[in-house]
């Protein structure tokens, strides 16, 4: 059983196909890379697979169902969640609290127990902040929880997206460049850090990324966008010696 599939999908902004017959499959526990040159469409096909944009033609499935239509917080609902390339966490709020937000889908207290702060209101709310504190910790945010988001140095604040972005509990991640702006350091330590995480969570992951050392070293198969289309897909070995890739990076580096 897949737990990603699409067919044909495809994305038209006024004459221009952004994504063109988008046809993927990923299964359960994999770590998948969808790369390609500026522009190909990488952000657009994130856009569809979460509900943004609707798709011009083409179906989403996931976890056999179709997902196409819904709206991006039912998607979340539903096990995918995402980080963005343009980092979107609640700039004003502490790191704690970017976090805690995303426990919203699965609190089970009430808006008036809320509001009144009774019931099952702060066994809850502890039991959140002890869960997003843990998460904090994974990625070493712990220390900065207080802080408040905007703060925090760029390389810290995509690992407070991801750290979001998990605390939603899905089953699919998907990680919007989450190397741009970060050291070969940082970009090392992300490496293992995505490789851990898919194994503490039992997540699939599909990543966008420019850093080849990041994508060739962590994903286990790729995806080649080119001008809205899937050019080519395999290992990471099969890609670096593809001649159509090697053709679409002309100028550029895939090593
Ligand atoms: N909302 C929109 N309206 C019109 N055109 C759009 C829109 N979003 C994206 N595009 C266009 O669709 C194409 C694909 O853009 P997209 O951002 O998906 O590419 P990308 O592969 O993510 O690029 P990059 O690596 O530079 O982030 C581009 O030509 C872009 O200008």
């Amino acid at each position: 059983m897949s737990m990603l599939k699409t067919d044909k999908l495809s994305k038209v902004f006024g004459g221009l196909r952004a994504v063109s017959n988008f046809t993927i499959d990923i299964q359960p526990g994999e770590l998948v890379g969808l790369i390609g040159p500026n522009g190909a469409g990488k952000t657009t096909a994130f856009n569809l697979l979460t509900g943004v944009y609707e798709p011009t033609d083409g179906t989403i499935e996931f976890d056999d169902k179709s997902v196409v239509g819904l709206k991006p917080y039912q998607i979340t609902q539903r096990g995918i969640a995402r980080t963005f390339q343009n980092i979107r966490l609640f700039a004003d709020l502490s790191v704690l609290d970017n976090v805690k937000i995303a426990y919203h889908f699965h609190v089970k207290y009430g808006l008036l127990e809320s509001v009144f702060r009774i019931g099952r209101y702060y066994p809850e709310e502890a039991e959140i902040t002890a869960k997003a504190v843990e998460f904090l910790k994974i990625f070493n945010l712990e220390d900065k929880k207080d802080e408040i988001a905007k703060n925090l140095p760029y390389g810290e604040q995509r690992r407070l997206e991801i750290a979001r972005a998990l605390a939603a509990q899905p089953k699919l991640l998907l990680l919007d460049e989450p190397a741009a702006g970060m050291n070969p350091q940082e970009t090392h330590e992300l490496m293992e850090m995505i490789r851990w995480i898919r194994q503490r969570f039992d997540l699939t992951i599909l990543l966008i990324e420019h850093d080849m050392s990041l994508v060739m070293g962590v994903c286990e198969r790729i995806y080649v966008l080119d001008y809205g289309q899937i050019i080519a897909s395999g290992t990471p070995a099969e890609i670096k010696s593809n001649p159509r890739v090697i053709e679409a990076y002309l100028g550029e580096e895939v090593n």
